[in-house]
């Protein structure tokens, strides 16, 4: 596959601010996050919102940052270190979506802004553990997908902020249509969690073309993590100036590299891996 250029030793990367929760099993949020941003090759920084209590067979509770406190991780970042993208994960309230999205705006952060911002709707873990008090939804889709320069959902995501049940090709397309709608500039539909066919194919949408990203489907249940791995992938190529569809198509071969690397963890779902990057330089 085709990687991110890298920099030369002693110069300083591109860098890219993930605003997420943490996973204190390592295995998605903003430890994903990160882990991925450094084996794509950029400087990763962070803004906390959320600490989750979380191993490979659930999430039992989570913390929220003060909505102030987040912000200001974000501004401090953008004014001192400047970044080339961002991305959001779990945001876990309407309080805390409202001061991200008006940070982003303020600091030049979000889609017709000029660092580019993909939003990772994070509604629940994958075993069905809320991330997000339900009241957000209405926040997701009037405050935080406006600003999305590309909006990743996963299929349990779509059905909650469309009512959507994308069970196959037209349903993937008439969702991604609805996620345009919304405002995002460009919408994905992940076709991860359906099962129906041999290979895994995500949808892209721009409001004119369907553009479509496929792999062989991997049979692993050590998938947590993935949709971090991709959108953060993603952010890594837009740091780097990408256009949108190639900025996809390396995320999905990243994320696709990932899923095959995988290691068993804990009693439930190990995580997708960026290590096989280590063992090709
Ligand atoms: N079994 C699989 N084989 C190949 N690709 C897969 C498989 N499962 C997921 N993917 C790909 O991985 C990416 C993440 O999709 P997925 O739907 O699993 O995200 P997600 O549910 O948000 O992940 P998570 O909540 O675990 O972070 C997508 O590009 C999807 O196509
Ligand atoms: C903190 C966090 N963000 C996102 C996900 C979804 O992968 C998760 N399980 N935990």
């Amino acid at each position: 596959m085709k990687l991110l250029p890298l920099t030369p030793d002693g110069q300083t990367p591109v860098r890219v601010l993930t605003i997420a929760g943490t996973d204190s099993g390592g295995g998605a949020g903003i430890q994903a996050d990160s882990r991925t941003m450094a084996l794509c090759g950029v400087h990763a920084c962070v803004a906390v919102a959320a600490v989750t209590v979380q191993n490979s067979v659930g999430v039992s509770g989570f913390h929220e940052i003060p909505p102030e406190t987040v912000a200001a991780q974000v501004r401090c970042v953008v004014d001192d270190i400047g970044v080339g993208a961002a991305k959001t994960g779990m945001l876990a309230s309407t309080a805390i979506i409202e001061a991200v999205a008006a940070v982003c705006t303020e600091v030049g952060i979000g889609r017709d802004q000029p660092v580019p911002l993909v939003v990772d709707p994070v509604c629940a873990s994958m075993h069905g553990d809320p991330l997000l008090h339900a009241e957000a939804l209405d926040a997701v889709r009037n405050t935080l997908i406006p600003i999305a320069t590309v909006v990743t959902p996963n299929l349990d995501e779509i059905r909650l902020i469309t009512g959507i049940d994308v069970v196959d090709d037209a349903t993937a397309r008439r969702a991604a249509e609805a996620l345009h709608a919304l405002g995002a500039q460009w919408s994905i539909v992940k076709g991860g969690h359906l099962r129906t066919s041999a290979s895994s194919t995500d949808l892209l949408f721009d409001g004119d073309r369907f553009l479509e990203f496929s792999s062989p489907r991997i049979d692993t249940g050590n998938d947590h993590g993935g949709g971090d791995t991709l959108a953060a992938a993603i952010a890594s190529a837009l740091a780097h100036g990408w256009s949108v569809p190639d900025a996809v198509a390396f995320g999905k071969e990243w994320v696709t590299k990932c899923l095959e690397a995988s290691y068993d963890l804990g009693a439930g779902h190990g995580p997708v891996s960026p290590l096989w990057r280590l063992r090709h330089p």
